[in-house]
C-alpha cells in the first residue's frame, strides 16, 4: 500500500460498513460522535453493538462535547477507544484528569476564525496530546463541529505549536488538496465531506477520498 504523508480521520462513523470501508481504504483514525444533538450520535447500545467487531488498524476516537465522565467511560468501554476528542468547553485541567484516569490520548478541538483564536491553544499545550482546529459553527447551529464549514486554512501555515494537530471542517475530495497545501497540515479530519446527507456516510466518497490521499506525497 502506498503511504501518504497525510493521515486521515474519518469522523461520524455510525455503521460497520463505513468503519470497514474507511479502515480498508487507509484511514488512520475512525471517529465516533457521542453528542445527542448530532445526526451522527451513537447511542450507548449502538456503540456496544458496533464495538463488538470494529476493524483493527485505525485508532478509535470518541468525540465528546462537555460530556459527563460516566458517559465517556461507558463509550471507552463500548468502543475500546484509543483517543478522546473534546469539542466543548473542557478545561485543560479536566482533560488532564481524564487522560490520567483513562490512559488514553487526548485531542482538544478549537474553533478558529482568525489568528487571535490560535492563542486559545496555548493553555492546552501541557494537558493534551493533539490539537484539532475546526471552523467556528454558523450562528444558530446546534453543533460545535460537523457543520461542513471550513476555517481559513492559511492561518495554520505558520503555526508554532509543540503538539501535532489536525485540521477539520468542511473538507472534501474537491478541496482537500487546497486545505493541505494552504495549512501545511499532516492530519486531516473529515465527516460531512464523505456523506450523502448529514449522518449518512457515503462509502464511495470515503473510498475515493482515501484513494486520492494515498496519491499525495
Ligand atoms: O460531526 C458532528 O456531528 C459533531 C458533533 C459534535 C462535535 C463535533 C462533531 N464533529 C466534528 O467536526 C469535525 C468535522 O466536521 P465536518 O463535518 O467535516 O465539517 C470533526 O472534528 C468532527 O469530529
Amino acid at each position: 500500500m502506498t503511504q501518504s504523508s497525510v493521515s486521515v480521520k474519518i469522523c461520524g462513523i455510525t455503521t460497520m460498513e463505513a468503519a470497514e470501508a474507511a479502515a480498508e481504504a487507509g484511514a488512520a483514525y475512525l471517529g465516533f460522535i457521542s453528542f445527542p444533538k448530532s445526526p451522527r450520535h451513537l447511542t450507548l447500545s449502538k456503540a456496544q453493538e458496533l464495538g463488538k467487531s470494529l476493524p483493527q488498524g485505525p485508532a478509535r476516537v470518541g468525540v465528546f462535547v462537555n460530556a459527563a465522565e460516566q458517559d465517556i467511560l461507558e463509550m471507552i468501554e463500548a468502543l475500546d477507544l484509543t483517543h478522546l476528542q473534546f469539542h466543548g468547553h473542557e478545561s485543560p485541567e479536566h482533560i488532564r484528569a481524564l487522560k490520567d484516569k483513562t490512559g488514553l490520548q487526548t485531542i482538544k478541538a478549537l474553533a478558529i476564525a482568525d489568528s487571535s483564536d490560535l492563542e486559545k491553544a496555548v493553555p492546552y499545550y501541557k494537558s493534551v496530546d493533539f490539537l484539532l482546529f475546526d471552523a467556528k459553527p454558523p450562528k444558530g447551529s446546534d453543533l460545535p463541529g460537523g457543520n461542513n464549514v471550513s476555517l481559513p486554512w492559511a492561518l495554520l501555515r505558520n503555526l508554532k505549536t509543540p503538539l501535532p494537530w489536525f485540521v477539520a471542517g468542511g473538507i472534501h475530495r474537491g478541496n482537500m488538496h487546497e486545505a493541505v497545501h494552504q495549512s501545511h497540515a499532516t492530519m486531516i479530519d473529515i465527516s460531512s465531506g464523505v456523506e450523502s446527507k448529514p449522518g449518512l456516510k457515503d462509502i464511495a466518497k470515503i473510498k475515493a477520498l482515501l484513494y486520492e490521499i494515498k496519491q499525495m506525497k
